[in-house]
């Protein structure tokens, strides 16, 4: 029996809009309904999934709290990185990160499946300066390898325990297989004390069992369940009748 990290206290507890803070809820990206009715937001010891639909703020969200917690906007290691750091008046001045007294994470990374090639280019660059740069990512430069398998490659090469882990879309990069072993590295990175925060649209994803799920939308910030999920209802729906679907659609 695998052991449950229920219990252990999470690395952040929570997450919340600091409302004194908002320059104006009138312009994005505090005009959007997600991030105006961010009350306190509880995280999981494991994993806190965030979904929704296009343009419902998940991307923007995740980047708060990432540059809150001081990782540049396009991702990689904390400090300064691939982007400069953005303006002030952003969604990171006015969140409020709720981290616990007890426990201190080891590390954390910030990976956007959408920036993996910049951060090739970056350990590429850095790694002639120091040839130790690339010591975490595995052996050969990320450019050489696809890109599902350079994203993989810095998840199971660089992530180590009792840490913080940011991914952002990370099915973005990868085949249905490769997120099946997506979803046994974060298990086995969670068994390893690590706290996980995801935007996805992935209903392979979602099904972690260790998790919140946060549905953002027009309505606000909600919690909700895997089979709840509209993700999984039109998915399960589509791969039950796919001709039914393709019918209405296309006919
Ligand atoms: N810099 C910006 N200025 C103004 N509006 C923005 C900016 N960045 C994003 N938006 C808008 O904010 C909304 C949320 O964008 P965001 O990228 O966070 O959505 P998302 O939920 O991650 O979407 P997707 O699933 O398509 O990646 C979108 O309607 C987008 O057009």
């Amino acid at each position: 029996m695998r052991p449950r990290p229920t219990d252990r206290e999470p690395f952040i507890h929570s997450i919340e809009l600091a409302r004194e803070r908002v320059p104006s809820f009138d312009r994005y990206p505090f005009s959007l309904p997600a991030v105006q009715g961010l009350t306190r937001l509880k995280l999981h010891p494991a994993v806190t999934f965030f979904i929704g639909e296009n343009g419902a703020g998940k991307s923007t969200l995740i980047e708060g709290i990432a540059v809150r917690l001081g990782f540049d906007e396009g991702g990689g290691e904390a400090g300064p990185g691939l982007n400069h750091r953005p303006p002030d008046g952003g969604l990171h001045d006015a969140l409020r990160i709720n981290s616990s007294r007890n426990r201190r994470a080891a590390d954390r990374f910030f990976l956007r499946a959408e920036t993996v090639f910049d951060l090739a280019s970056d350990l590429d660059r850095r790694e002639k300066a120091d040839p130790s740069a690339r010591d975490w990512y595995g052996e050969a430069s990320l450019h050489t390898r696809s890109h599902g398998e350079a994203f993989l490659a810095i998840v199971q090469n660089r992530m180590r325990s009792e840490s913080i882990f940011l991914l952002d879309e990370p099915e973005a990069a990868l085949s249905p297989t490769r997120q099946l072993t997506l979803l046994k590295e974060v298990d086995w990175l969670v068994r390893s004390g690590c706290q996980f925060l995801i935007a996805t649209h992935s209903p392979i994803l979602m099904s972690y069992p260790d998790a919140l799920i946060y549905e953002m939308g027009e309505f606000g910030i909600r919690e909700t369940t895997y089979k709840e999920t509209e993700h999984y209802q039109i998915t399960k729906s589509f791969l039950d009748r796919p001709e039914s679907f393709l019918r209405h659609l296309i006919e």
